[in-house]
């Protein structure tokens, strides 16, 4: 499998490549030459594999010769070890509805089932092809405790991570700044998560310096992120079909930077039988504005109970573009020219049918969440997070749905309170954080500001 940039500059790279690069030289995002089509009678046999088995099944056709078949086995295996559940990412039942629960890894949200794997890929490819890796990755909360998790203290690497300071809870915070190892560094920046992954993105495109410092990214950008977040809707879809092809589920995916919802759209493609995917955002709803309007338009980000998907911009956006516009780069170049230059793009009437055929979408006010938490709690005793349940309320119409459990409550415990009075228990990983000493610079929403501080924090590179 070779792997090709949405804007068309990059030569096709191997999986190894495009894991290293992250976001495309040419500024566009990774995808495979084609989506391997998996058929209905492999997905039978998936269905009755664990969560590790059926892992090295879906990620193989995109690994290809990559990686030797028993090394990715042991990657996948040491990856999972880390979950304090045996099914990795297990279904649960309360009040008539199935949540699939993807907070049981090392930090409590669904990134771990991602970062846990390219933590270990990292680090193995830099053992088998030398040399080093700086990570750069912005984060609304998750990505980056679940990055710093997969990585700290492994040699060779170094990791720095944005968030927006306070914009993110007081445990989530706690959970970066906390890890002392040498090689990860805390940045607090002064701005919002869009601010954030703007600067990332403005220096992974200064090709300079991403080769000098060797720039490696945990964002969604990095096309490794989106693949291992495909096997879970396999999962769910095997345990609940029993590999019955004419089973089809439906997903609901509280949503901010598209990563989860286009790995549950890239598993469908893949040929997984998924009914409706249901875009879940908060008040900050420039996705369910496209998809009601097609025109995607960027405003104020909002603080919202649910801060992790406190974001305008989606990084993944430029991804289903991608395959809407036909895969055409030099149209999603046009689209992407239109947005910079006027602030919004808009798509045509037959491709907002289309959009229309792949997603569900809905914005969810901090009432309503607070609202579903109470009711959630009332008929089943079960306590979600506030993301979680955006994503219960914005199916609201669709019982039938699974709703993406992409967070453990305790990490948002402001708000389950508010809700119903109740502190949810927290998991050992999160437990005597806030007595914990802590380690984190604090600086300008600004490029250089960030690149100066790597330079500093790095000493003298070698070109
Ligand atoms: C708990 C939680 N839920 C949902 C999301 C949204 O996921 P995505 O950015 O992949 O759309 C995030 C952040 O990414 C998150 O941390
Ligand atoms: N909500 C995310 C934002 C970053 O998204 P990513 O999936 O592109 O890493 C977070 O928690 O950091």
């Amino acid at each position: 499998m070779r792997y090709l940039s949405t804007r068309g500059g990059v030569e096709p790279v191997g999986f190894a490549d495009a894991v290293m690069m992250g976001l495309g030289t040419d500024g566009g995002l990774l995808v495979p030459e084609q989506i391997p089509k998996i058929p209905a009678k492999r997905l039978k046999d998936w269905s009755q594999l664990n969560f590790q088995q059926l892992a090295v099944e879906v990620l193989s056709p995109f690994v290809g010769e990559s990686i030797p078949h028993a090394d990715l086995v042991e990657l996948v295996e040491r990856s999972y070890a880390t979950f304090l559940h045996p099914e990795v990412t297990p279904l649960a039942e309360h009040g008539g509805r199935q949540w699939l629960e993807l907070f049981h890894g090392p930090t409590a949200a669904f990134k771990d089932v991602a970062l846990q794997l390219l933590g270990n890929l990292f680090e193995y490819l830099i053992a088998r092809e030398g040399g080093v890796l700086r990570i750069l990755g912005a984060t609304s909360g998750d990505t980056g405790s679940a990055a710093i998790y997969g990585v700290r203290g492994k040699a060779g690497i170094d990791i720095f991570i944005l968030h927006p300071k306070g914009r993110v809870s007081p445990i989530q915070e706690r959970q970066m700044t906390t890890v002392l190892d040498a090689n990860v560094h805390n940045i607090a920046v002064l701005g919002t998560f869009d601010d954030a992954q703007r600067i990332v993105k403005t220096l992974f495109n200064d090709l300079p310096f991403k080769q000098q410092y060797r720039l490696g990214a945990v964002n969604s950008i990095n096309l490794a992120r989106i693949l291992a977040q495909t096997i879970y809707y396999f999962y769910a879809w095997g345990r609940i079909s029993g590999g019955n092809p004419e089973h089809r589920v439906s997903f609901s995916v509280p949503t901010g930077n598209f990563g989860d919802v286009f790995a549950g759209w890239l598993a469908k493609r893949m040929g997984l039988p998924i009914d409706r995917l249901i875009i879940a955002t908060n008040r900050n709803d420039i996705l369910s504005r496209f998809v009601a309007s097609g025109v995607y338009q960027a405003g104020e980000v909002f603080q919202t109970l649910s801060p992790a998907m406190d974001i305008q911009l989606a990084s993944n956006f430029e991804r289903y573009l991608y395959y809407l516009l036909d895969e055409d780069p030099a149209a999603v170049r046009a689209l992407l020219a239109e947005l910079e230059q006027t602030g919004q793009l808009q798509v045509d009437g037959e491709r907002r049918r289309r959009v229309a055929e792949d997603f569900d979408a809905r914005a969810v006010s901090d009432a309503e969440t607070l609202a579903e938490i109470r009711q959630v709690y009332a008929t089943s005793g079960y306590i979600l997070c506030p993301h979680t349940a955006v994503g219960a309320r914005a199916a609201a119409d669709n019982a039938e749905a699974v709703v993406l459990a992409t967070a453990h409550p305790a990490k948002f415990d402001a708000a389950v309170v508010e809700a119903i009075g109740i502190e949810p228990p927290p998991p050992r990983s999160l437990q005597g954080l806030l007595e914990r000493e802590t380690r984190c610079a604090e600086l300008a929403a600004d490029a250089e500001a960030i690149s100066g501080f790597m330079r500093e924090t790095l000493g003298a590179v070698e070109d």
